[in-house]
């Protein structure tokens, strides 16, 4: 049986980055995939939605620029779009083969090794592999990494089929805009590829949520400009309703709700997109003499590790956050922690996040919801994108900033939520501040290129020490500052 120090089922980011952090330690690694390489993180997820999200910007900017200059819009093409979208995931996936390939060709090769086919842990050690091509084989391995991801959440009474009803991995089989799309399940998923949709301007798009708003997770200031743009580009957002019924009749989706008052109505669309959150893969990965914890929401793990102390668990397949960078930090950790000390801690509470809306929405750390269901009393003060000069001359001043930072002196920061252009890159320093456990001082005292939307974040920390250049107290439909303690928040008066 070959031997190997690690052997890593799953070549998605969370694997992937495993294996990388291996070879760092010069160790004998298989990486089994049983599919394309780079997993969620390319196909049917982050990059080829990205991907759609970046056209959709595009497209939609076209039509602005067309109808304010009075020239007609051109059409938007499925097929061609498409066909972008599998570049733009071609050139990631090769950019990763081709990184295989050579790391082959250098003294690296003798490191990292491997192999498509379907693995599986058959002993603390062992680990069996279905190959698509050649013998199936066992190997050994010292330490093993469970890196298998995650799929669409179904719901038994709705009958998915990838054609007409589909979840995120069946969007690829789609031919043409669909006229119109509802879209079952408004967390992050569901609403980027609203977006999505109603940008393009071909389909008439439907939401539901089992919530009583889109976003149920996010703050209500965040959620009011997300839902505002979606409905100002027609979305249909159900509200207090339930859905009770989907079936597919004629290829079209007949789905049927119930309101609060005990009325139904029932609709009629081209496609559903069923977005409800995703499960972990860990069916037939472990054999049953393989006692590993787990439970509905993932294998269970100790800072990556399992209840066997040589099998890790990283990405997706654990209960922690889905995101590709989270996957790839796990990733990371766990060889860290194999061989030697890591680096740093295994943090969660400073990953930035952003979601691809309109506008974009970026976090770090964390938001008032979560704050208030942790009994945490803190300060918030926000500024809106019309107060930044950047926001201004990009004439799209739709959005504000917030930063959340503890109710006393020290006014650690504790998070932070932008929405607007260039919100992502805003919330880099602010990360970085948390991270360091720096106060807000600092951030007040730097000095940021101008015009910048950063600019806004440093209004805000100096809102927050009393100093700010636009004094809130007479701009109050545009700064703000309140407290929240005891379970009530109250606007704090600027003099
Ligand atoms: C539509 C969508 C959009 C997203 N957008 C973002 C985003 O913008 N930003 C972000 O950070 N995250 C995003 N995510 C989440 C992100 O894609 C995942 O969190 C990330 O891909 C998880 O990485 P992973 O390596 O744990 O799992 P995966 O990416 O799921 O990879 C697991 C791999 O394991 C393989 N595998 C499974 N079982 C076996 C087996 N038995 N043997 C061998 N191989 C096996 C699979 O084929 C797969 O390649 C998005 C997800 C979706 C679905
Ligand atoms: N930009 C990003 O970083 C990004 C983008 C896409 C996905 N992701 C990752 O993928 C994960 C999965 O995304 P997702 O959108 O599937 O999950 P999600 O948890 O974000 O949202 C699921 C939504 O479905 C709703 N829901 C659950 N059961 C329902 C039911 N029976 N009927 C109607 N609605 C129901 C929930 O209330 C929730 O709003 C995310 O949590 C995130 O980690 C990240």
């Amino acid at each position: 049986m070959e031997k190997y120090d690690v052997c890593v089922i799953g070549g998605g980011p969370a694997g992937y980055a495993a294996a990388m952090r291996a070879v760092d330690f010069k160790k004998r690694i298989l990486l089994i995939e049983k599919d394309r390489i780079g997993g969620a993180g390319i196909h049917n997820g982050a990059l080829s939605s990205k991907t759609w999200w970046e056209l959709s910007r595009e497209a939609f900017a076209l039509r602005t620029h067309c109808k304010s200059t009075n020239v007609p819009a051109p059409e938007h093409n499925f097929q061609i779009l498409k066909a972008e979208v599998d570049k733009a995931v071609g050139k990631r996936r090769e950019l990763l083969e081709h990184h295989m390939h050579n790391l082959n060709l250098n003294s690296h090769g003798e490191y990292f090794h491997h192999v498509k086919g379907i693995g599986k842990v058959i002993g603390n050690n062992v680990v069996s592999i279905k190959m698509d091509e050649g013998e199936d084989m066992e190997i050994e391995a010292d330490n093993i990494i469970l890196a298998t991801g995650s799929r669409p959440r179904k719901l038994d009474n709705i009958p998915i089929d990838e054609e007409t009803i589909l979840t995120s991995d069946g969007i690829e089989n789609l031919r043409e805009f669909p006229k119109s799309i509802v879209i079952v399940g408004a967390g992050v998923i569901g609403c980027e590829f609203a977006t999505i949709f109603s940008n393009f301007g071909q389909t008439k798009v439907h939401m539901i949520d089992k919530g009583n708003r889109i976003l149920p997770f996010e703050d209500e200031d965040v959620v009011d400009i997300i839902e505002n743009n979606l409905e100002s580009k027609e979305v249909l957002i159900h509200r207090n309703s339930k859905l009770i019924d989907m079936k597919v009749e004629n290829g079209m989706v007949v789905y049927t709700l119930e309101y609060n008052n005990g009325s139904k109505e029932i609709f009629h669309v081209e496609k559903a997109l069923v977005s409800v959150g995703r499960i972990p893969n860990y069916e037939n990965l472990i054999a049953g003499s393989v006692k590993i914890n787990k439970d509905n929401r993932g294998i269970i793990d100790d800072l990556t590790q399992t209840s066997i102390p040589n099998i890790y668990a990283v990405g997706d397949i654990t209960a922690d956050i889905a995101l590709v960078n989270v996957g790839e930090l796990e990733g990371r950790y766990a060889v860290e922690k194999m061989f030697g000390v890591p680096e740093k801690p295994l943090i969660y509470e400073n990953i930035s996040t952003i979601m691809f809306l309109a506008p974009e929405v970026a976090g770090v750390g964390l938001n008032e919801v979560k704050a208030r269901e942790q009994g945490i009393p803190y300060k918030v003060v926000s500024l809106d994108y019309s107060c930044i000069s950047r926001a201004i001359a990009m004439r799209n001043t739709d959005g504000f900033m917030k930063i959340i930072v503890s109710n006393d002196d020290e006014m650690r920061v504790l998070g932070m939520r932008v929405v607007g252009e260039h919100a992502s890159s805003s919330i880099e320093a602010v990360a970085l501040l948390i991270s360091m456990g720096k106060g807000i001082g600092e951030l007040a005292e730097l000095i940021h290129p101008h015009p910048s939307i950063i600019e806004g974040i440093q209004e805000c920390v100096r809102m927050l020490l009393n100093k700010s250049i636009m004094k809130p107290g007479v701009l109050r439909h545009s700064m703000r500052c309140a407290s929240f303690a005891d379970g009530e928040l109250k606007d704090v008066e600027f003099v």
